[in-house]
């Protein structure tokens, strides 16, 4: 039933959220020479690809836009009697989301990226006017087939297993009021949120959908979700300290094994996502029976600090290493409930002071409290207290 939603849920995904595009693009054609009096004719247009000042152009609504997905740039004009050498073809500026990477489609190489509205990429010349050289014939312009690949730009990205509470966070955290349900896979597109604080500084936050064991295989949708999480500052965790379990017939796996699990979805997908900064949010700690289960959590990470051997789990992605026991080194842990507010004060003073990578001072951190800005890898333990931790 699960998947029978997800699948319809994926349709409409599809339908709604654009965020890979196939475009065509072609360089103009050159203008004819003209062979009597040695004229050359005028080079085709170039196309460029430049970073949109419309911040509402998705990949969606250029599609809707241009449905043939066909970009071409002006021929040159041919060489006449009174014009001997032809005028070029105007180029094109095709304008793309900012976020995007430009992919040719024939060899998967990465030309470039457009991440500010100054970027511009030239993905197709244009054919060189007919000349002597080559029999006054012209050139045809460069074409191409490129992927648009766009992945999100926002300061901290959300990592976590379905229904762990993400999207009541984001809303709890920020102005969006994404959708909530108590089914998994209820946020199906990426959604972004802003924090403002006080004094007007602007935080974007990325509520991703939910991962499942398997999404570096792209089971899922694993890879178009986990590649947004790319150009992320920081990662946020988000677990429900009660564990999750996807349907009935899915194992059951508690906080601490969906930690194990998301850093290795992650490892696999990009073995560097690691090193990224992050923080963990353990959620639903409003629960009865919560902060017993929550210091049982503490007390297991810190002990993983100390290295002890958690269970290992059977690699998907890649069979031959049996081994997964690692755990993603977190700046600091928050007990929170998004539901009813509790710890999300300090978790948006936390991510605050990360991003902008400041000398940390917040009391949710113990340890010595020293060397915690976003460049630092190093990581603090522990401790055993169940309103501030650090790992
Ligand atoms: N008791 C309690 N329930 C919560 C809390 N946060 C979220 N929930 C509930 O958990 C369920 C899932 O919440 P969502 O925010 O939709 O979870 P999600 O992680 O966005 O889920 P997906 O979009 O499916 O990945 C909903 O029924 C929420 O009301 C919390 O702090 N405490
Ligand atoms: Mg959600």
């Amino acid at each position: 039933m699960v998947f029978l939603t997800r699948t319809l849920l994926l349709r409409k995904y599809s339908k709604e959220f654009v965020d890979k595009l196939r475009i065509h693009v072609r360089g103009g054609t050159g203008g004819n020479g003209l062979p009597t009096l040695g004229g050359v004719g005028g080079r085709g247009g170039d196309v460029y690809l430049v970073g949109s000042q419309d911040p509402k152009l998705t990949l969606k609504s250029m599609k809707d836009r241009y449905p043939m997905k066909r970009f071409v740039a002006d021929t040159g004009q041919n060489s006449r009697k009174n014009a001997l050498s032809g005028l070029n073809g105007a180029s094109i500026y095709v304008q793309v989301p900012l976020g995007i990477t430009v992919i040719d489609a024939a060899n998967h190489k990465v030309i470039g990226e457009i991440s500010k509205k100054t970027d511009k990429i030239l993905v197709s010349r244009g054919g060189r006017g007919g000349m002597r050289s080559t029999m006054f014939r012209p050139k045809y312009g460069q074409r191409r087939n490129l992927y648009l690949d766009l992945k999100l730009i926002a300061d901290v990205g959300f990592v976590g297993f379905p229904n762990a509470g993400k999207s009541t966070l984001l809303s709890r955290l920020s102005n969006a009021s994404p959708k909530v349900a108590s089914y998994p896979f209820t946020t199906i597109t990426p959604q972004i949120g802003l924090i403002q604080y006080p004094d007007f500084r602007k935080i974007q936050l990325a509520d991703l959908p939910g991962l499942v064991e398997g999404a570096c295989l792209n089971k899922g949708r694993g890879h178009s979700f986990l590649k947004h999480i790319e150009r992320t500052k920081l990662l946020l965790f988000v677990v429900d300290i009660h564990g999750f379990q996807l349907s009935p017939k899915h194992q059951f796996r508690d906080a601490l094994e969906t930690l194990q699990l998301l850093t290795e979805e992650l490892k696999l997908y990009d073995e560097t996502l690691l090193s990224k900064p992050s923080l963990l949010a353990v959620n639903k700690m409003d629960l009865p029976g919560s902060e017993k289960v929550y210091q049982e959590l503490i007390d297991e990470l810190n002990k993983w600090e100390g290295k002890i051997i958690l269970p290992s789990f059977p690699k998907i992605c890649h069979p031959i290493d049996t081994e997964s026991n690692e755990i993603m080194k977190f700046k600091e842990v928050f007990p929170i409930s998004a539901q009813t507010g509790i710890g999300s004060q300090e978790l948006t003073t936390r991510i605050r002071e990360l991003i902008d990578n400041r000398t940390f001072t917040s009391k949710h951190m113990l340890g010595t409290g020293d060397n915690n800005g976003i460049s630092s890898t190093e990581t603090k333990h522990i401790t055993s207290n169940v309103s501030s931790s650090v790992h």
